[in-house]
């Protein structure tokens, strides 16, 4: 069982335009909603390939009710905590060329005792996991609580690290797909896995990345901070794993034109924990996963049809002087 906890989900609205000229009055060549917010992607590509998951998520207002329609449509289970303001919509501008440009709002202001209700959930659901996970198999875990996506107004930078120390308590591993100050300040609370884009890790480590070996340096660097492994996703590089075992970097090439890099990072961690949240054929399933949703409109997520696992290639050790192209948008 994977449980996803979005703090601040989002209804996803993509407009498609063949270029976008700005300060003009421009028509739509085509459009879309998607139920959205890192964690719930989680669930939806999950539920794609029939893994069982909760998302565990706020909701409030008029986008909060559609993307909980949109949510039962696709059929995720789900477990709410309605809050006084609405959920927020964030707006993906898509062109023919493939360049996204995508505006997130804030979100909305969470008051102490719906940030209290959230961990509530995240910790009460599923009831049973101290029976699924052994304590002393948390190498291995077949429960995972997965913190993911930025943190509303009014919610601490340490909500992530609270979630991390809660679920230890219930036997659950724990991931979390976050940024900035929430990113770091979850890592002193030894979360068993982290999952940066190749900018959070940056950013985390505080240092540039141009190779793969920066990317490896700044990925240790995080473990030393308290991550037990860290996998990063690298856009069209892919994604390497660090963990107690080593260092794995795996890739595959597109299958078609890109579609949406909105919602790929989500699907990656999807695969991983799918398969096992734990070495090397788990990062092969990430990139499988990752990449199949690129080629996928808005923040659709994959299923078993799109996913190619057989084009997948990993390599221990990777070559450090490797220079890494683009950065992966989300
Ligand atoms: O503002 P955050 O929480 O960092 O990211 C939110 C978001 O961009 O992430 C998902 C894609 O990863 C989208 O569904 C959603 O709009």
């Amino acid at each position: 069982m994977i449980v996803t906890v979005t703090a601040n989900p989002s209804l996803d609205r993509t407009i498609e335009v063949d270029r976008l000229r700005r300060g003009e009055v421009q028509r739509a060549v085509g459009d879309r909603v998607d139920p959205g917010g890192k964690g719930v992607n989680v669930s939806r590509a999950l539920v794609a390939n029939g893994h069982a998951t909760r998302a565990v998520l706020i909701s409030g207002g008029h986008a909060g009710t559609e993307l909980l329609d949109l949510l039962a449509e696709a059929g995720v289970p789900i477990i709410e905590v309605p809050v006084s303001q609405g959920v927020r919509s964030n707006l993906t501008l898509a062109e023919a060329d493939g360049t996204v440009t995508k505006l997130n709002e804030a979100g909305p202001v969470l008051r102490a005792e719906e940030i209290e209700e959230l961990l509530d959930a995240a910790i009460a659901a599923p009831p049973n996991y101290a029976l699924q996970t052994p304590s002393s198999s948390i190498d291995r875990p077949t429960a995972w609580i997965a913190g993911c996506g930025s943190l509303p107004p009014g919610v601490g930078a340490d909500f992530y690290a609270l979630l991390v120390d809660r679920a230890r308590e219930t036997g659950a591993a724990t991931v979390i797909d976050t940024s900035g100050a929430a990113l770091e300040a979850c890592l002193a609370s030894r979360p068993d896995l982290v999952k940066p884009n190749l900018e959070e890790l940056a950013e985390a480590a505080h240092t540039p990345i141009t190779t793969l070996g920066d990317a490896v340096a700044a990925a240790e660097a995080l473990r030393e901070a308290g991550a037990g492994a860290v996998l990063a996703s690298l856009g069209a590089e892919g994604a390497i794993l660090v963990d107690d075992a080593g260092v794995w970097h795996a890739r595959a090439p597109l299958a078609g034109p890109v579609a949406s890099t909105v919602g790929a990072g989500d699907a990656a961690l999807a695969g991983f924990l799918a398969a096992g949240g734990h070495g090397p054929d788990a990062l092969a399933a990430a990139v499988a996963w990752g990449t199949a949703a690129v080629a996928l409109p808005g923040s659709v997520m994959p299923g078993p049809k799109d996913i190619d696992l057989s084009a997948v290639q990993v390599v221990r050790d990777p070559d450090a002087d490797h220079v890494l192209s683009s950065p992966e948008a989300s």
